[in-house]
């Protein structure tokens, strides 16, 4: 390994070793919160790095790697790092109900990724089943887990996440999240290139869903705020939207986004964990249960709390661009939503 970045490893770790501490200073020596963390599909192109990334999560005290296959090794590797979890690893259908019992959070990357020339849409034959099945188990062994839904298509996954625990009389809209903090992240990236703001301090809202135009960006009320040009932010606008497809082509064939994934998916799952551990003031935009448009499932700012969503934030002020973005999007939106809801009916 090259010398700086074994440096940059030891120094994450260490950070986590220091976080730790503080950790237990601030919630007292014998209090530090007890926190199961499931991934299911932890053998995949998200699943392998995200379990490393929640590995490295001081709030995280058990962590679940469950897949058909592969996991046993993923967990083995994973458990070595010399951090707070235990690492256990479940392959196969009979041990899926171990790896869901007793966790607070549940991670799903299961499903299969887009090929260039395919959309996301394209997933939903094989994906919707693959969620529909995992999130039956969830209902049955850990009904009042935060599930963070990162399977393709997102904007009918969720919707058909929530029909099956509608069935099984344990959904609660608090606790079901599309992951879109990817897009977030993209935006944030792409705006401080433009803006020559440092990355670390920028902040942009995404709303509306996770495929093609449902992204929309505002970046209206990106911060810290630059005078772009208005085809700056149509650019902007585009390339964060079409971030997804840009990964797809230049993996030429080899699947779609996976570290940058992992890391945005890290991210969401820690502010689930603080959230669920009772830091104030946690704020993501996510894909949720919402009345903020007339749509039923809206990416928005959401506030998170001890029980999953605490407040779903409206919208903002948005510009006459971003206006027209937002009416743009619903038709399509709203069709995905049906599709996954009508799905989860039908089967
Ligand atoms: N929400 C987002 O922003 C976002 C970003 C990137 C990728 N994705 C999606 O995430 C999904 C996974 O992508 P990937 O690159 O990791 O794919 P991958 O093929 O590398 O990994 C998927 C894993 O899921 C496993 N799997 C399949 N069926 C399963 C089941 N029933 N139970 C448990 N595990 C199962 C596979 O064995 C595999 O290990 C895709 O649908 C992709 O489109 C979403
Ligand atoms: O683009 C994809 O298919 C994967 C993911 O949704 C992404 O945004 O990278």
């Amino acid at each position: 390994m090259k010398a700086s970045l074994l440096r940059s490893v030891r120094s994450a770790v260490s950070r986590s070793s220091a976080s730790n501490h503080l950790l237990r200073r601030s919630f007292g020596t014998e209090s530090v919160p007890e926190r199961k963390v499931t991934v299911l599909g932890a053998a995949g192109g998200i699943g392998q790095p995200l379990s490393l990334l929640m590995k490295l999560n001081p709030l995280v005290s058990r962590l679940a790697l469950y897949d058909i296959a592969g996991t046993p090794g993923v967990a083995a590797d994973v458990g070595h790092v010399n951090t707070r979890s235990e690492v256990t690893g479940y392959a196969g259908e009979e041990q899926l109900a171990k790896a869901l019992e007793g966790s607070d959070v549940v991670i799903i990357p299961a499903g299969v990724p887009r090929k260039p020339g395919m959309t996301r849409d394209d997933l939903f034959n094989i994906n919707a089943g693959i969620v529909k099945s995992l999130c039956t188990a969830i209902a049955k062994y850990c009904p009042n887990a935060l599930v963070n839904m990162i399977s393709n298509p997102v904007n009918s996954t969720v919707p058909i996440a929530a029909e099956v625990f509608k069935k099984a009389g344990t959904y609660d809209e608090r606790k079901l999240f599309g992951v879109t903090t990817l897009d977030v992240v993209r935006a944030k990236t792409f705006y401080a290139g433009k803006a020559n703001a440092p990355v670390s301090e920028v902040n942009v809202p995404v709303i509306g869903g996770h495929a093609g135009i449902t992204i929309l960006p505002l970046f209206s009320q990106a911060t810290p705020k630059a005078n772009l040009s208005d085809d700056t932010i149509l650019a902007l606008t585009k390339r964060t939207q079409d971030g997804g497809t840009e990964v797809v082509e230049a993996k030429a064939g080899k699947g779609s986004a996976t570290l940058s994934m992992a890391y945005a998916g890290a991210l969401f799952a820690d502010a689930c964990l603080k959230g669920l551990n009772g830091v104030p003031d946690v704020v993501e935009c996510t894909f949720v249960q919402s009345t903020v448009t007339e749509l039923p499932f809206f990416a928005s700012k959401v506030k998170l709390g001890k029980n999953g969503v605490e407040q779903v934030l409206d919208l903002g002020t948005l510009s006459d661009f971003e206006k027209e973005g937002l009416e743009k999007l619903k038709p399509e939106l709203k069709a995905s939503i049906e599709k996954g809801i009508q799905f989860a009916n039908a089967n």
